[in-house]
């Protein structure tokens, strides 16, 4: 297959690298580090052992928790450990190979790192390759919330192997659609049309609709994050990189309702069906498109519903949303396809009929 490349040009560019055997390629991008540290899952032991390969590198493995346990202030703290103890240098380098959740947890260890280390990011679910690894966002959860701690980061290349994509269970790539069909909404409608022409083509990890999908919806981030590296609040019609949160002011507190236990997809698959009915209602979003929302993730397995009895828990967690000023809370919401706009303070009674029409 053949592998892409799509530069990322923000404050320092660089390129991600998509396709089958885009890994081969990581030996160019550390020919001149010492240490390498592989941060991993423990799913991915094996290929983290192959990391080295073709490198002059010593190679040192930082096997830390799946999924969002990664993601903490503990497993954070064993890493610089970890560092210290192999007396990391700025001649060193950290790989993050994994999800969304290794890459945010490894970006964050090299952000910090004597202050920044070189940083390469190997994802390998759907998730991480279309939004987790590109754009330099990487940091940690609170119990108080969703990614509290972190830092903006740009890594030294993203290199996104699909062979990857064949071993991932089906719900992960569910998962990931999400932020694909996020993408097609706000920014790149064709993505839509794509998924909707044959919704189990589209999961077929090892075909050619979602090599498609992955380049697109990596497109529609590079270009948010090299206008608007570090998030900007927003100015009138041009959103910056806040555009990217669509339907994660309520997926974020979904998550943390759950305890962390939610794929962020699916959270994010609920946040986007709640905001496009809430764009309806106030009259700023056209029937079709808000309904062509549940329809389509549903297509690709994704949950739409969530009961209403959580809504007092949920409002009070949507506090906390990096996107509120002051006590303002702000959704990015849409005015028409690929026509978002942000939404400040919203009615009260709006919101909460908007959350009780998804249960
Ligand atoms: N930094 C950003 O811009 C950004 C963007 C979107 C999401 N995120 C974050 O990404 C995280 C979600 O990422 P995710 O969906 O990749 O989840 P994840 O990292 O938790 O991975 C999902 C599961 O797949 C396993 N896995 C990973 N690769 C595999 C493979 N190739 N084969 C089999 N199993 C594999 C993992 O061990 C885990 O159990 C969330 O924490 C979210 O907040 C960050
Ligand atoms: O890259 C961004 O910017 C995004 O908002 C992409 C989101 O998909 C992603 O989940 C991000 O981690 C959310 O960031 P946060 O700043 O709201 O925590
Ligand atoms: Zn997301």
């Amino acid at each position: 297959m053949k592998i892409s490349t799509i530069d990322v040009t923000a404050e320092r560019p660089y390129q991600v690298v998509v396709g089958t055997g885009a890994l081969d390629y990581l030996p160019q991008y550390l020919a001149d580090v010492k240490r390498i540290a592989v941060i991993h899952p423990p799913v991915l032991r094996e290929a983290a052992a192959r990391i080295g390969e073709g490198c002059d590198a010593e190679v040192l493995l930082l096997e830390v928790p799946t999924a969002e346990r990664a993601k903490t202030g503990e497993i954070l703290q064993r890493c610089w450990d970890t560092l210290a103890d192999a007396g990391f240098t700025r001649s060193d380098a950290v790989v993050g190979l994994g999800g969304g959740s290794t890459t945010d947890l490894a970006g964050f260890v090299a952000a910090t790192w004597l202050r920044g280390v070189r940083y390469v990011s190997v994802p390998t679910t759907m998730l991480g390759m279309v939004d987790a690894a590109v754009g330099g966002k990487t940091g940690i959860n609170l119990q108080a919330g969703k990614n509290l701690v972190g830092a903006f980061y740009e890594p030294y290349t993203v290199l996104c192997d699909l062979a990857f994509l064949v071993d991932l269970p089906r719900e992960e790539l569910s998962s990931g659609m999400a932020e694909v069909v996020k993408a097609g909404f706000i920014a790149d409608p064709a993505i839509l049309t794509i998924i909707e022409d044959d919704p189990e083509q589209a999961l077929d990890p090892s075909g050619e609709v979602i090599c498609t999908l992955v380049k697109r919806a990596i497109a529609v981030k590079a270009a948010v994050v090299g206008a608007d590296l570090r998030e900007r609040t927003s100015v009138g019609r041009d959103l910056g990189r806040e555009i990217l949160n669509y339907g994660h002011t309520l997926g974020h507190a979904i998550e943390r309702h759950e305890n962390f236990t939610w794929r962020h997809g699916e959270a994010v698959s609920v946040g986007m069906t709640f905001v496009a009915e809430l764009s309806r209602r106030l009259g700023r979003l056209d029937v079709d498109t808000a309904d062509r929302h549940p329809r389509l993730l549903r297509a690709v397995g994704l949950p739409t519903t969530y009961p209403a009895e959580a809504w007092p828990a949920l409002r009070e967690a949507m506090n906390l949303d990096k996107k509120t000023r002051a006590s303002a809370l702000r959704f990015v919401i849409l005015d028409g396809l690929a026509k978002a706009s942000m939404l400040e303070s919203p009615d009260e009674a709006e919101l909460e009929a908007a959350f009780k029409a998804l249960s």
